[in-house]
């Protein structure tokens, strides 16, 4: 007779990072008063893991960066529930908000917003000043910023200010200085609105790379649909209404016709 060997207790493996855990329920949003009110998100709910790669598209005013500032923080005057691990952002103070948004989270914009008399480093360092985190003291800010920069491929720029950039050279810089403080999860909103076509393959590519090698959670509002195909999930959203939230086969940069993506970085 077979005999059943007593079944060893299942030891729970601890994950590097914790799981990212968005998620938003019967979400909405209005913008004006009387009778100017009206509705730009309509019963959004939706939940992103940790290590996802989100694109959300719609076309002009169908809501994206209004649902994309819900999620990261940035807008609080909203119906619903917005949760994050255990919070729920509209039970927070400003100032705890601002804190959980400081550490957890990295923003990406179309105009990269950086500051042109600051050196890319300097550009990439400045949040240490402002003390986002304990760790991350003025002189090892310098030395990450340098790292960092290796990484998007601008080793040699740390001394170079904006204007002497291009478009792709300064986007770089921002995802830099958006990946400055560790953060678990990077929200982008028309990262590649300001770039050419092969440009902006480049920075979806280093995206592509940071979600694939580190696990980072990627949220990426765009209009361009080629764009938005180099994500694993896509959302889609029509007058503030999600009409389509579905897996997608990622495509790669070379299938787009960009053989080269001429990124030195180390990612
Ligand atoms: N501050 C505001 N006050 C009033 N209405 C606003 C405001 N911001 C956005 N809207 C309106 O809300 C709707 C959604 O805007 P939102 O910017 O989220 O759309 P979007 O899909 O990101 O558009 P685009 O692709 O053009 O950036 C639009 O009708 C817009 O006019």
């Amino acid at each position: 007779m077979l005999r059943r060997r007593p079944r060893r207790p299942t030891r729970r493996r601890k994950s590097k990072r914790p799981a990212v855990d968005i998620s938003i329920t019967d979400l909405s949003k209005h913008y004006g008063k009387g009778q100017g009110r009206t509705r730009v998100l309509r019963d959004i709910s939706l939940s992103i893991r940790s290590g996802e790669f989100v694109s959300i598209v719609g076309t002009s005013g169908s809501g994206k960066t209004t649902l994309l500032n819900i999620m990261g923080g940035l807008d609080r005057n909203y119906e619903g529930a917005v949760r994050l691990d255990e919070h729920r952002l509209e039970e927070l103070s400003d100032k705890e908000l601002s804190r959980l948004r400081n550490r957890k989270f990295g923003f990406v914009f179309q105009q990269f917003n950086l500051l042109d008399h600051l050196t890319a480093g300097e550009n990439i360092s400045l949040p240490s000043y402002f003390g986002a985190k304990p760790d991350s003291t003025a002189p090892g800010a310098d030395e990450r910023a340098r790292e960092l920069l290796q990484k998007v491929g601008l080793g040699d720029k740390t001394a170079e200010r904006p204007p002497q950039l291009s478009g792709g050279q300064k986007q770089r810089v921002a995802i830099a200085r958006a990946l400055f403080h560790q953060p678990r999860i990077i929200f982008c909103d028309e990262p590649t609105g300001s770039l050419d076509r092969k440009t902006g393959l480049q920075i979806m590519k280093i995206f592509q790379d940071l979600n694939r090698e580190e696990q980072m959670t990627l949220v990426v509002v765009t209009h361009e649909e080629h764009i938005a195909r180099m994500a694993s999930r896509i959302i889609r959203l029509e007058d503030g209404v999600l009409v389509a939230d579905e897996a997608n086969e990622p495509v790669q940069p070379d299938e787009l016709g960009v053989l080269s993506i001429g990124n030195e970085g180390t990612l």
